[in-house]
């Protein structure tokens, strides 16, 4: 099983993790973001659009509906007719309901013409205006609900020769023979566009009674769009499909007054190249248009209205509303993926410094295979209790294996010094003659080798001396094997006292001794081995019996390549020829 080191452990999830997050983070933003750019200035233009839509849609629905009204209610109760003051009564509560509506008329197909009128912009008398004294003369009058009619205004002009079936909206209705609308115009001498719908009315037997019409000030439009809080840079506008402005979120007039006509302001001539641009496509859509190096979101939907009109609404939005957005968003998310970041890499730190560093402190101490850097691992190890633990516990094992190797080493060294002891003696006890103290057959083969080494390295004399007690087998038979015994020990006590502590004396056989002596002259040799057969003549502790030895005695001066074999070979032959000539001789 391949295994993986605890930094791996930690940092690669730790890398991995914060690359991942980051990455994720990342796609993630630059769809959202790229989504969020392109829906934030969608939205906005929508909820703009849709505003101005619904404004639109419910300023202009109760035109048809009051048309409606009035053309049905005088179609089936053409007695209206027969009294004008019962009409002027019913448009003026039509119009009451409906501030902007500022006429609701009938002309009569015989000419008379009654009307209900209100001032557009909110003044506060309003005027109830009728014409019903007769066919080609207008007359105003206060409308008082009680009276229906109330006193002559006496401002206002009276027209005499006013025939209302020669307007646009008598003619036109007639021509249509339905719900027509009029053309948008400067509305009657106020600063305001107006448009109405007209319709023709006939009695239920085809007769025609006359046309009715309602109009509106479209002043309230355009008060409307220029209340609408915009970012900056941001156009909205209501135009007819020819381009024709109706209302703009800009305080600029609509229409001007040119050669003593009225000249309605249209996209394609509106001082704002911008507008220019967009009324070259006023269709329905969002698009992306660019004026001066400056792009902009550009919608357009239509609104329609009854009877075949539509007007369309255009909402522009300069493209750096939503980049600031979507630049707001990139900084937030910036923000939150360093955050994310920072938390990761504490995270990691924090598990590396309360998990990771401790253990690799303690597979540190573990693996250097020192018990004193173990014992000396500080404590606390970790703020985190089990390694804590793990890490007393190895400290207490280190301890106690230290103690332990304490004993052991010293068990050790006493058995190791126990083992030389014995071996020494072990070494002596098969080295020595048990009887005489002397070296045995075993010592000899150990020291002989290396005396000779010695005098061959060092160039020094080196002789050997065999000597054999003369007829010991009589001295134990006539005196018994324990004298036999003790003589041989006195033999080599002799021996030893006369040679100096260097010089090697061996048992060599039953009664056979061999010396070696290294630097000493042949002389001094002979004269002690001399002095050894006069002590052993004198010996107290050999009373009964005198012993005496014969020596075979081999000098070399020095031994050069002279094996040991023929040494002992030579002391030997000379034994022999000692034990020959009658005993107690030295043959050298
Ligand atoms: N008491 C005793 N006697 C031993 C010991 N080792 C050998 N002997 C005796 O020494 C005697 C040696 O006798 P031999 O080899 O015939 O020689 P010898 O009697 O000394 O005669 P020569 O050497 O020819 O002078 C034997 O009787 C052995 O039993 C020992 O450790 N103690």
């Amino acid at each position: 099983m391949k295994r993986i080191s605890l930094w791996g452990l930690i940092v690669v999830p730790f890398a991995l993790l914060a690359i991942l997050g980051g990455a994720t983070v990342y796609i993630l933003s630059t769809v959202t973001l790229a989504n969020v750019s392109d829906n934030v200035g969608w939205h906005y233009m929508r909820e703009i659009e849709s505003r101005v839509y619904d404004r639109v849609t419910e300023f202009m629905a109760p035109l048809d509906t009051v048309v409606q009204v009035n053309r049905d209610a005088i179609s089936y109760h053409p007695e209206y007719l027969d009294d004008l003051d019962v009409l002027a009564g019913r448009f003026y509560e039509q119009a009451v309901a409906y501030p902007y509506m500022t006429f609701v008329s009938f002309a009569t197909a015989d000419g008379r013409y009654v009307n209900s009128t209100r001032d557009p912009f909110g003044s506060s008398h309003h005027v109830a205006t009728n014409y019903t004294r007769g066919p080609n003369f207008l007359d105003a009058f206060n409308y008082d609900p009680v009276d229906f009619v109330g006193t002559h205004i006496e401002s206002e002009p009276t027209f005499k020769g006013y025939d209302p079936r020669t307007r646009p909206f008598y003619q036109d209705a007639l021509q249509q023979d339905g719900m027509t609308w009029s053309a948008i115009e400067p509305y009657f001498g106020y600063e305001s566009l107006g448009v109405g719908l007209s319709a023709p009315i006939y009695a239920q037997d085809g007769t025609l009674l006359g046309v009715t019409a309602t109009s509106v000030a479209l002043v309230s439009l355009d008060k409307f769009l220029q209340s609408i809080e915009l970012v900056d840079d941001s156009y909205v506008f209501l135009a007819e499909a020819n381009g024709d402005l109706i209302a703009t979120s800009r305080d600029q007039a609509l229409f001007s007054e040119e050669a003593g006509a009225m000249k309605r302001v249209s996209l394609s001539t509106y001082q704002d190249p911008l507008f220019q641009l967009a009324g070259t496509q006023l269709a329905e859509g969002t698009r992306q248009i660019e004026m001066d190096g400056k792009g902009y979101l550009y919608h357009v939907r239509p609104v329609p209205l009854p009877y075949g009109q539509t007007w369309y609404v255009g909402v522009l939005i300069p493209e750096s509303y939503y980049k600031n957005i979507l630049s707001d968003y990139s900084e937030a998310l910036m923000w939150i993926v360093l955050l994310m970041f920072l938390s990761i890499a504490l995270a990691g730190s924090f598990v590396a410094r309360f998990i990771a560093r401790p253990i690799l402190q303690l597979n540190q101490a573990a693996t250097s295979h020192s018990l004193e850097q173990i014992r000396n691992l500080p404590r606390p190890f970790s703020r985190v209790r089990e390694i804590n633990s793990l890490g007393r516990r190895l400290q207490n094992m280190a301890y106690r294996l230290s103690d332990a190797m304490q004993n052991l080493e010293q068990k050790v060294a006493q058995r190791t010094s126990d083992l030389k002891d014995e071996n020494e003696t072990l070494m002596e006890q098969s080295t020595t003659d048990e009887l005489t103290g002397l070296y045995n057959r075993r010592g000899f083969k150990l020291l002989s080798e290396q005396a000779l080494k010695q005098a061959q390295d060092q160039d020094l004399s080196l002789t050997m001396v065999l000597c054999d007690i003369d007829h010991f087998k009589m001295v134990n038979d006539s005196l018994g094997h324990s004298v036999g015994d003790q003589a041989l020990a006195v033999v080599a006590s002799v021996l030893k006292e006369h040679f100096r502590s260097e010089d090697i004396c061996v048992r060599y056989g039953g009664e056979e001794f061999m010396l070696i002596i290294v630097g000493m002259t042949r002389g001094d040799v002979m004269k002690r081995l001399n002095l050894v057969r006069q002590a052993l003549c004198d010996h107290p502790d050999l009373p009964e019996r005198r012993i005496t030895l014969s020596f075979g005695v081999t000098h070399l001066d020095p031994p050069v390549d002279t094996p040991l074999e023929i040494l002992i070979q030579e002391v030997d032959t000379k034994l022999y020829r000692a034990k020959h000539e009658g005993r107690d001789k030295i043959v050298g």
